[in-house]
């Protein structure tokens, strides 16, 4: 079993100021990027780790493709990577080691290249849990965290810039930072040009970030420059938590066009996901629904998962024709969203521990 051995991540730092305070900022702020936001997610094997991580159930994490050659892949260039998943447990220990709680239990699952998954539940049912052990930043099944074959982005729920920068200079840096020091001023240039087109993000390119403080790009604009930020080191796995959180129903749906149109560019794209709206919903290819750590649900997104529920009797009526499906519950009107469909389903007939593989073991009383 997993032992949850707490997060590793980006560290969260804001600078301001004026004159020098400012450069020494600014100074401050190029240094962090090399040492957060280089190629710091692109991970190479390592021998040991050439061994898949084997758990009770078998293989329980895998990936196919990726850099089979060892060393950096080029720059630009996308290696296709598939990542599988059975039996991930993931379980947290009180103080005095007496009492242990899981977080995730015997979950199974599986991302594609040019596939968007999304990974819904409701709230506390694991799904940044997961997402986290995917990106190898939490333990899995009691071992140290994985070496990755492949180079992977994650983008976090808060977004990390310099704020008195604007969007050209903020992939500028990063592109400065990141790409080879073989390639020449102009070269940076049109890369920058070229993402920031991909990413819509042309019309914002001379505004500054800006922050809490002073008005700068929209949080869907941050959202996307994040993305264009991390494009840089062309990873083959993006990883999103919940990277919808905050923004309105437009911009929603414009990160998400994004993330749909990196799937389609050969990227293996898995989010987390709280409640999507039913326009949010549709761009999605697979989807993984957990509720309080248990897998009830991993296959195609759309229709599909009404017909696997459907066949035990579980049938969510349609109130608009956009958010079909996706509701919050609403007890008078009787109707779900997925996360509150699941749970019911599962308060009413079992517990999650009875759940172990998902659909195999969906049974109604
Ligand atoms: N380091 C930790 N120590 C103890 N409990 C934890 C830890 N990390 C997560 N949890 C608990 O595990 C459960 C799942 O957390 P997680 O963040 O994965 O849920 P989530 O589905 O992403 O929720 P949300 O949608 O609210 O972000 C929660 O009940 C949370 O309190």
């Amino acid at each position: 079993m997993a032992k949850l051995s707490g997060k590793v991540g980006h560290q969260i730092l804001r600078f301001g100021g004026n004159g020098a305070g400012q450069i020494l900022a600014a100074a401050a702020v190029v240094l962090l990027f090399c040492l957060f936001s280089g190629p710091g997610s692109a991970l190479f094997p390592e021998d040991e780790e050439e061994e898949l991580l084997s758990g009770g159930n078998g293989k329980d994490f895998e990936t196919d493709g990726g850099n089979e050659g060892g060393g950096a892949p080029a720059v630009g260039k996308v290696y296709p990577v598939t990542i599988r998943w059975a039996g991930i447990c993931c379980s947290v220990s009180d103080k005095s080691n007496k009492s242990v709680r899981f977080l995730l239990e015997h979950v199974s699952g599986e991302a594609k290249p040019g596939r968007l998954l999304a990974i819904m539940g409701a709230s506390g049912s694991g799904k940044t849990t997961l997402l986290n052990v995917l990106a190898g930043l939490l333990e899995i099944n009691g071992r140290p965290k994985s070496s990755k074959f492949y180079r992977f982005a994650y983008i976090r729920q808060e977004d990390i810039f310099f704020s008195q920068l604007t969007v050209r200079e903020t992939l500028s840096l990063a592109a400065e930072l990141q790409l080879p020091n073989t390639s020449s001023p102009e070269v940076r240039v049109e890369y920058v040009n070229n993402l920031l087109s991909r990413l819509g993000l042309v019309g914002c390119a001379d505004t500054n970030v800006g922050d809490a403080k002073v008005r700068g790009i929209s949080g869907g604009e941050k959202k996307r420059l994040s993305l264009a930020c991390e494009l840089i080191a062309s990873p083959s796995v993006i990883f999103a938590d919940e990277p919808t959180t905050g923004l309105d129903a437009f911009q929603a749906e414009k990160v998400m066009e994004t993330l749909r149109q990196l799937a389609q560019d050969g990227h293996t794209v898995i989010c987390s996901i709280h409640q999507p709206r039913g326009s949010v919903y549709y761009k999605f290819d697979d989807i993984v629904l957990l509720t309080e750590g248990a897998l009830v649900y991993a296959g195609p997104a759309r229709d599909e998962p009404l017909e696997h529920f459907s066949k035990f009797g579980f049938v969510a009526k349609p109130r608009f024709p956009f958010s079909r499906l996706l509701l919050n519950y609403d007890s008078q009107l009787n109707e779900f969203s997925f996360g509150h469909y699941i749970i019911h389903l599962l308060n009413d007939n079992h517990s999650p521990h009875d759940c172990p593989l998902g659909e195999a073991s969906w049974q109604m009383a």
